[in-house]
């Protein structure tokens, strides 16, 4: 059973606690979760599932963090025709602008965003965003 892959960027370890509350859900489902640091993610191992997830926070003005994240999602909207992509992210003080435009750019290289829409909370995921991330995680299990 291939493992699903749940790639992150984090500065402070926000968007990594979302990222390890998807990969407790995914396992809570009995599927089996990678939940990678964007600069160790398989690229290959991502190519080669049907369904998969990535996190980043609001970075810049409302853009994904541009050394590392940007330059992976590029890659992956090269091959993300057909796939389920579930994207979540933290953000500070801003009204979701980047997560929209994240789903938007998912949605136009031919992805199916799960649910339609990014899960988003606001700095740390206090209990009501982890229990989101967790049921994020079984529901990408289901898929
Ligand atoms: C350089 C920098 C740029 C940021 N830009 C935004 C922004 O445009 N909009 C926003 O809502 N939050 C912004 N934030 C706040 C972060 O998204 C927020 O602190 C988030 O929780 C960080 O997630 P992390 O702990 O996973 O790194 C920014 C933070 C930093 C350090």
């Amino acid at each position: 059973m291939s493992k699903i892959q749940v790639v992150y960027w984090t500065q402070s370890g926000n968007t990594q606690a979302m990222a390890e509350a998807v990969g407790r859900g995914i396992e809570a489902a009995g599927k089996e979760a990678e939940v990678v640091d964007v600069s160790t993610a398989d690229m290959d191992a991502l190519k080669a599932s049907s369904v998969f997830a990535m996190g980043c926070p609001a970075m810049g003005a409302e853009v994904l963090e541009e050394g590392e994240m940007e330059p992976f999602v590029e890659e992956v909207e090269g091959f993300a025709a057909g796939k389920k992509i579930a994207l979540f992210g933290s953000y500070g003080w801003g009204d979701g602008q980047w997560m929209r435009d994240w789903v938007d750019r998912m949605t136009s290289a031919g992805a199916t965003v799960v649910n339609g829409e990014g899960v988003i909370c606001q700095e740390a995921p206090d209990d009501d965003a982890v229990a989101a991330c967790e049921s994020l995680g079984k529901q990408l299990a289901g898929m």
